[in-house]
C-alpha cells in the first residue's frame, strides 16, 4: 500500500520516510488549471502560506469566490512551520473546502525550489507542483537542472515552473532598479529541452514589499507614487514565440498603501514602501500569464490587523483576538485579489 524512501543519513542506521502521492491527498496539478486560465483569460492566484491563519484565510476566501488556488511554500516556510505539517496542511486544507461546501481544485506547490533533492522531497512528500528555479545559474546549467527535476516529477504526474530571467530585489541581491529581464529568444529553447509546465519570466516585479525606489516613480494628480510600467513588450515578445505557454509572475504583490498607513500610523516603520499596481495586473492576467504569485500584501494586511488590535486594546493577550482579525483580513484581501484583479472568481 506505502511506498518507503530510503534516506540514508548515517552509517549503520536508514531512516524511511513514507512517500505519499498528492492524488491521494485530494490535489491536482497545475496542468489543467493552466490551460483553462489561459483560454479564459484570467490567472489563478498563488498565495503563499506559512501557518495555519494564512492556510484558513486562503481557502474561505477561496471557496466564497469559488476559485481554483494555488497553495505556496517556500524553502523558508518549510523551515519555519516544518515540512510536515505544511503537507498536513494543505491535506487539512482540501478537507475544510469540502466542509465549507465547495470542492475547489487546490495546487500544493513548492515555490522557488532551489535544488534537485528539495523538489524530490516535496514530489515524495506529495506535492502536486515544484518550481525549480535556476534562474541565477548559467543558462546552460539552468537548463540542466530543470530538465532533472522535470523527468522525476513528470515520473508522478506532478507539473514543473522553470524560471528564466532574474527578479531584482531581496532574491537576488541586487539592487531594486536592476533587473536581467528575460530574454524572449531563450524561451523557445528552455522550454523544448526542460520540458518545463510553464515559465516564470522577469518583466519589472520583484519580491518584498519595495518595489520601486520613490525616484523611479512618477505623481500623479492625487500625489500619489506611480511606478514604472512591466515591460509588456517583453512579455508579447515571449507570448509570440511560445503561442500559449503558461506563464508565471513571481513579486506581484500590490503593496496596498492602506496597510502601509496603519502599520506606520500604529508603531511601524516601512519606508519607501511600492509595489505593482492592479490595473497591471489585471492586463497581464488577460494574457499568457496564468499564475499570479502574492506573499507580501498578505504579510502586510496580517501585520496591520495585529498592530491595530494591539495598539488600540494593549491589555489584550489572548493571541486569537489579534490572529482571528488578522485571519479576516487576509481574507478580505484574497477575495479582493480573485474577484476584482485576477479574474479566478468563479472558474473553480
Ligand atoms: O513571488 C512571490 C513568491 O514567490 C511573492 O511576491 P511578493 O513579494 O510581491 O508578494
Ligand atoms: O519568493 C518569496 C516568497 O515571498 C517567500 O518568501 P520567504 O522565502 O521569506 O518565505
Ligand atoms: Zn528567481
Ligand atoms: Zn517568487
Amino acid at each position: 500500500m506505502f511506498n518507503f524512501v530510503k534516506i540514508e543519513t548515517h552509517k549503520f542506521l536508514n531512516y524511511y520516510i513514507i512517500m505519499v502521492s498528492y492524488k491521494e491527498l485530494g490535489l491536482v496539478n497545475t496542468r489543467e488549471m493552466f490551460a483553462k486560465a489561459i483560454k479564459g483569460g484570467y490567472a489563478i492566484p498563488a498565495f503563499n502560506f506559512n501557518n495555519m491563519e494564512q492556510m484558513q484565510a486562503i481557502v474561505q476566501a477561496c471557496v466564497e469566490t469559488s476559485s481554483p488556488v494555488i497553495m505556496q511554500v517556500s524553502s523558508g516556510a518549510r523551515k519555519y512551520a516544518n515540512p510536515t505539517i505544511l503537507r498536513y496542511m494543505a491535506q487539512g486544507a482540501v478537507e475544510y473546502a469540502k466542509e465549507l461546501g465547495k470542492n475547489i481544485p487546490i495546487v500544493l506547490h513548492l515555490d522557488h525550489g532551489d535544488t534537485f533533492e528539495l523538489c524530490k522531497d516535496c514530489v515524495d512528500m506529495g506535492f502536486s507542483s515544484v518550481m525549480i528555479d535556476g534562474s541565477h545559474l548559467p543558462y546552460d546549467e539552468n537548463v540542466a537542472l530543470t530538465k532533472k527535476v522535470v523527468e522525476y516529477a513528470h515520473k508522478h504526474d506532478v507539473t514543473v515552473e522553470g524560471e528564466l530571467g532574474v527578479l531584482a530585489g531581496v532574491e537576488d541581491e541586487v539592487s531594486a532598479e536592476h533587473h536581467t529581464y528575460t530574454r524572449p529568444e531563450d524561451v523557445e529553447d528552455f522550454v523544448k529541452k526542460t520540458g518545463v509546465d510553464s515559465l516564470a519570466i522577469s518583466i519589472g516585479t520583484s519580491h518584498g514589499a519595495n518595489k520601486f525606489k520613490p525616484e523611479q516613480c512618477t505623481r500623479n494628480a492625487d500625489g500619489v507614487l506611480v511606478p514604472p510600467e512591466l515591460r509588456f513588450d517583453i512579455l508579447e515578445e515571449i507570448e509570440k514565440r511560445i503561442p500559449g505557454f503558461p506563464i508565471v509572475l513571481h513579486g506581484s504583490s500590490s503593496v496596498p498603501q492602506e496597510y502601509v498607513h496603519i502599520i506606520n500610523t500604529h508603531g511601524g516603520a516601512l519606508k519607501d514602501a511600492i509595489g505593482i499596481p492592479e490595473e497591471q495586473l489585471r492586463r497581464a492576467a488577460k494574457s499568457a500569464v496564468c499564475k499570479i504569485n502574492i506573499d507580501s500584501d498578505s504579510r502586510l494586511a496580517m501585520t496591520a490587523a495585529v498592530r491595530l488590535v494591539l495598539t488600540d486594546k494593549p491589555a489584550e493577550f489572548d493571541p486569537r483576538k489579534y490572529l482571528g482579525p488578522a485571519r479576516e483580513e487576509m481574507k478580505k484581501l484574497y477575495m479582493h485579489k480573485c474577484e476584482k484583479v485576477l479574474g479566478s472568481a468563479g472558474k473553480a
